[in-house]
């Protein structure tokens, strides 16, 4: 079995792949905190013969993890961010302070969907862009809708948007503070997305499929106008691009990869964003 590990700052999970036929065994996930408990937190380890990780934790987590997993793991794989990897360049002027769950998001995008826009949206929202030669231009950071709603401090950070919730009744004006806020941070972070995305495609003339991931990926789908596919394990995606171990990784194989989004033209795009600016 290969134990994929995806360690975010508000939750860690994993997942166990069939190294034979690739299929997924299991998956889950904890909060993310120091110390794992192999039985409790993660599967068995014993059936574990590799270990892939890409974490955005704190240093000491990563190398708590590493310490642990090592003692019963032959290999265990650790992802950092890189200047080039998978033919992709890494935007930053700092390769190696882009978060390493972008950089996995971008190679899983770009082996994909060739060009795209990878939005992440966990603890933070990140939306990075990836043209189709493979230069990844740098993103865009905003808090996640847990982090925004936790900063007003308005004691209705425990009433979480209801996942099931239709874009449309979430744009509403709210009625009471626990709904005011709901809708006004959905808000912010769905047309947060849709114009950065609007932007950058006029910016670099070109229309490009748009991914989705992470905890609220199903939530903020709803809002987000432009064609996109969710794909919840694409981080997973890049790990797997850049530690290929089964034979189905070997031939460029991402697990629940989804059908690559058509994406609307550029004219579209460009006539929505000159009418937003009429408004
Ligand atoms: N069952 C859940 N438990 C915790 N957070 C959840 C859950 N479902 C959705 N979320 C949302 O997902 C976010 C965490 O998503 P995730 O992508 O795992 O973040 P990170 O990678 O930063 O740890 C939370 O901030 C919250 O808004
Ligand atoms: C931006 C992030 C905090 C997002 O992390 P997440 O929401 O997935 O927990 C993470 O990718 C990170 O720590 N990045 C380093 C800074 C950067 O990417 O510029
Ligand atoms: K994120």
């Amino acid at each position: 079995m290969i134990l994929d590990l995806d360690i975010g700052n508000t939750l860690s999970k994993w997942r166990l792949k069939d190294a034979e036929s690739s299929e997924i065994r299991s998956r889950g996930a904890v909060w993310t905190r120091e110390e794992w408990r192999p039985g409790a937190d993660i599967p068995d380890l014993d059936v574990v013969e590799a270990v892939r990780i890409s974490s955005v934790a704190r240093a000491a987590v990563l190398d708590e993890t590493v310490t642990l997993l090592r003692r019963q793991v032959r290999q265990v794989f650790v992802a950092h961010s890189q200047p080039e990897a998978l033919g992709v360049v890494n935007g930053y002027d700092e390769p190696g302070r882009l978060g390493v769950d972008r950089w996995m998001g971008a190679l899983a995008g770009y082996q994909l969907a060739g060009g795209c826009c990878a939005v992440d949206c966990g603890s933070a929202i990140t939306i990075d862009f990836v043209l189709p030669g493979g230069v990844h231009l740098g993103g865009f950071i905003i808090p996640g809708l847990r982090l925004m709603k936790e900063s007003l401090k308005l004691g209705t950070r425990n009433v979480a948007i209801d996942p099931e919730s239709e874009a449309d009744a979430l744009l509403e004006p709210g009625r009471r503070t626990v709904d005011a806020v709901n809708h006004g941070i959905y808000m912010a972070a769905v047309s947060a997305i849709n114009r950065i995305y609007s932007e950058v495609c006029d910016q670099q003339g070109i229309s490009l499929p748009m991914l989705l991931t992470g905890g609220d990926a199903r939530v903020v789908s709803r809002g987000v106008q432009v064609p996109h596919a969710v794909w919840p394990d694409m981080v997973y995606g890049g790990l797997e691009a850049s530690f290929p171990l089964t034979f189905a990784e070997r031939a460029g194989k991402m697990s629940g990869a989804p059908r690559v989004p058509e994406p609307v033209s550029l004219e579209k795009i460009r006539a929505a964003l000159a009418f937003s600016m009429l408004l």
